[in-house]
């Protein structure tokens, strides 16, 4: 039945949830550390990921550079799936896998965060993203799920990998989008202080 199917969507959702707020918590703090050392000494977050996670690199760079739930000063982030000529234009005339990594060597600067989002860790358009951030001495905040995959040889040790404990594409998205309001109100909280937001 339709209704049980849905509920059942919610249930598994929340329990992944309740399961991962324990092992995921000290990556996701790592991350708050990592942006935030980025954007206090004048660095911007450069975000990438395909499908649903360029949505969410979208959702992230408008809660930076707009805001989140508080007024604060504006944080630099760009999401690097916005720009239709870049994309078209590099994956016409190089191919599919350097439209991320050719921004993030155009844009990228020491100092500077890329936010690598795959739920497989496999996209090869996101390694390389994350390859270019490494020559530029950028730190790598990396969202991915399925234990993994490729972007685990891709890291390095001062990287930061939240990796959620789920082999469901749609589950892992689920929970990459808590994690990336987590790192906005972990931002928010150690430039703001951490009462409860207003609204
Ligand atoms: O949102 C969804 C599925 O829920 C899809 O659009 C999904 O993001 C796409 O298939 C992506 O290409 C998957 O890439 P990745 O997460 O493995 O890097
Ligand atoms: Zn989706």
């Amino acid at each position: 039945m339709l209704e049980q199917r849905i509920q059942q969507h919610f249930i598994d959702s929340a329990d992944l949830k309740y399961q991962a707020s324990q092992s995921l918590s000290k990556p996701i703090a790592a991350a708050v550390q990592a942006v935030l050392a980025c954007v206090t000494s004048g660095g911007k977050v450069l975000a990438c990921g395909n499908g649903g996670s360029a949505a969410d690199a979208q959702h992230f760079a408008a809660e930076f550079v707009g805001r989140f739930e508080r007024e604060r000063p504006e944080l630099g982030a760009i999401a690097l799936t916005t720009d239709s000529s870049i994309l078209t234009a590099v994956g016409n005339d190089y191919d599919f896998e350097r439209i991320f990594s050719k921004q993030v060597r155009a844009l990228g600067q020491a100092g500077d965060v890329l936010l690598a989002i795959s739920t497989s860790g496999n996209s090869a358009n996101v390694l390389a993203a994350i390859a270019a951030a490494h020559e530029r001495e950028m730190t790598v905040v990396a969202l991915s799920g399925r234990g993994g995959g490729k972007m685990n040889a891709a890291l390095r040790d001062t990287d930061v990998h939240i990796c959620v404990p789920h082999e469901r594409t749609a589950r892992i998205q689920e929970v990459h989008i808590l994690a990336l309001h987590c790192i906005c109100d972990g931002v928010d909280a150690q430039l703001l202080g951490d009462q409860e937001p207003q609204s």
